[in-house]
């Protein structure tokens, strides 16, 4: 069994977005392609879990395993992707990543990686008070309590979080600055952190 394996979560509907937003871009680069490369940075394989529509898309990028969320739990949101990698793939850690945060780095992931002693089947940030749990990484024992979550159609990552025993790392103890966890949620979002780097290129 290897030690970790990251895993891009892409299996989402985009609904606020109105387009896949994995295949939005960011300074010429897809949005996705930026969390695959602080995967690659930090853990020893990767996959990526996404919706049957977009699997092609992915196969003609890249050459990383494209995996879709089990028929069982389809269209219930990224607890289906945690269930479907930890179903079909074996790791001791699974790194899970968004595909919607383009600012990402592997030191968050690198560093996270590093509180794995503490004794949590979870360590993800908590910035500012707002947790981050799909910039977490997830001990493979949890698996059960995920599928029984979600045949009970509980699919808030914050229920699982009152199950097993979760290691919050804050901001000073990541050493990066705060925007680096955005998540583009909606073409607002997209819009902001376009006009932000706009800002910063002028100063
Ligand atoms: N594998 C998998 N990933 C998902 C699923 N739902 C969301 N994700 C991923 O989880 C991350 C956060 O997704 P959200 O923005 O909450 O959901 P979304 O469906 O993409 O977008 P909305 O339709 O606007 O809610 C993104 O990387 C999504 O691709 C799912 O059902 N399966």
């Amino acid at each position: 069994m290897i030690e970790t394996l990251g895993v891009l979560l892409a299996g989402g509907q985009s609904r606020r977005f109105g387009s896949p937003k994995a295949f939005a871009t960011y300074k010429g680069k897809e949005f996705w392609e930026y969390s695959l490369q602080a995967l690659k940075s930090s853990t020893e394989s990767q996959a990526i879990i996404s919706h049957p529509s977009l699997i092609e898309k992915f196969k003609k990028q890249t050459n990383i395993k494209v995996l879709y969320d089990d028929p069982i739990v389809q269209g219930k949101g990224p607890l289906a992707g945690i269930y479907t990698a930890m179903k079909d793939e074996k790791a001791e850690w699974f790194v899970f990543l968004s595909c919607d945060i383009p600012l990402i780095t592997d030191k968050v992931l690198s560093t996270l990686l590093t509180y794995r002693s503490e004794g949590a089947k979870i360590i993800i940030p908590k910035i500012n008070g707002e947790l981050h749990p799909l910039i977490g990484i997830y001990h493979y024992s949890i698996q059960s309590v995920v599928e029984k979550q979600l045949l009970n159609n509980e699919l808030k990552m914050m229920s699982l979080f009152e199950k097993v025993p979760v290691y919050y790392v804050l901001q000073h103890q990541l050493g990066v600055e705060s925007k680096i966890f955005s998540n583009i949620n909606s073409p607002n979002d997209y819009v902001e952190i376009l006009k932000n780097d706009k800002i910063a290129e002028s100063d």
